[in-house]
């Protein structure tokens, strides 16, 4: 029998203490500190859109209906496509949501609330310590009930980025090595862990580690990984993003 899933499976919407990426920045302001200006409602309203359609996402993954209610669908969802087209961005723009905001990725794929291929994995950082919680639907499957490994590197490298970052300035991903020790449980809150060993740091490179455990049993470790992070200096932040590259990238 076809498996009902609810969007509250796939709804990381639990509130987290801290989580500066999409906190309101000055620029969203109004100048009276009413803050309800346009660059905040659009945010709110581009992540209710992620929300919408990870739903969405998840119901076209785990669906047994018929041929018909699946063309119907086809048809419907082909029909949202055109008014998000009116005013869009190319590859070499950033979001203008993220330009309101530095440091925001309102579309980052692991963690980005807009982004209905992201779970989306929250992520706080403490005293050196990334953390990120998700929960997996089915759109996630890789082996029957369990996470795509491709996932987990996805929500890895991420987690191992923010860990990097919280040593001064983001980085690249050089290297990325995973151990899948047992396989990762889809519709069960997830955590994973990243930190940068002491003897791994260097002016422009760390060397991070991450587990992604259940939050249930944060002893038994479902994959552990480590990566290499480095810090592009401005020449080579100019040949990979050209005339505009990011500012944390482009100091001299
Ligand atoms: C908070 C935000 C979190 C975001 C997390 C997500 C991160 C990502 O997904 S990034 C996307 C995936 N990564 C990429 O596309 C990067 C592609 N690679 C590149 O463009 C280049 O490798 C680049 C520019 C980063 C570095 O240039 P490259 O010429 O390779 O390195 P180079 O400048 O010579 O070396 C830098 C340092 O790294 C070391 N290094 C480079 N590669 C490796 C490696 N594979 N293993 C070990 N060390 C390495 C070098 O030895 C050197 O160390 P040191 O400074 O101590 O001598």
């Amino acid at each position: 029998m076809a498996r009902r899933v609810t969007a509250a499976h796939h709804r990381n919407d639990q509130e987290t203490p801290v989580i500066s990426e999409y906190r309101q920045s000055d620029a969203e302001r109004e100048p009276d500190g009413s803050g309800e200006d346009h660059a905040q409602d659009r945010a709110r309203a581009a992540r209710e859109l992620g929300d919408a359609l990870r739903e969405l996402v998840q119901a076209a993954a785990g669906t047994e209906v018929d041929a018909a209610t699946l063309r119907k669908t086809a048809d419907q969802a082909r029909d949202l496509v055109g008014p998000l087209t009116e005013a869009s961005r190319t590859r070499h723009v950033p979001p203008t949501l993220d330009e309101a905001k530095p440091g925001r990725r309102m579309y980052n794929p692991a963690s980005g609330p807009g982004n209905p291929i992201a779970p989306p994995m929250r992520v706080r950082v403490a005293d050196g310590v990334a953390t990120g919680t998700c929960t997996l639907g089915l759109a996630y499957e890789g082996p029957h009930s369990y996470t795509h490994g491709g996932i987990s590197a996805m929500l890895v490298d991420q987690i191992l980025g923010h860990a990097h970052a919280a040593q001064g300035r983001p980085g690249m991903t050089v290297s990325l090595s995973l151990r899948y020790r047992r396989p990762v449980p889809l519709e069960t809150p997830l955590r994973l862990t990243a930190w940068v060993p002491e003897d791994s740091i260097t002016d422009r490179r760390t060397g991070p580690k991450a587990t992604i455990t259940t939050e249930d049993e944060p002893d038994r470790l479902l994959v552990e990984a480590s990566g290499i992070f480095v810090i592009p200096t401005a020449e080579q932040a100019e040949r990979i993003f050209g005339d505009n590259p990011p500012p944390r990238w482009s100091e001299k």
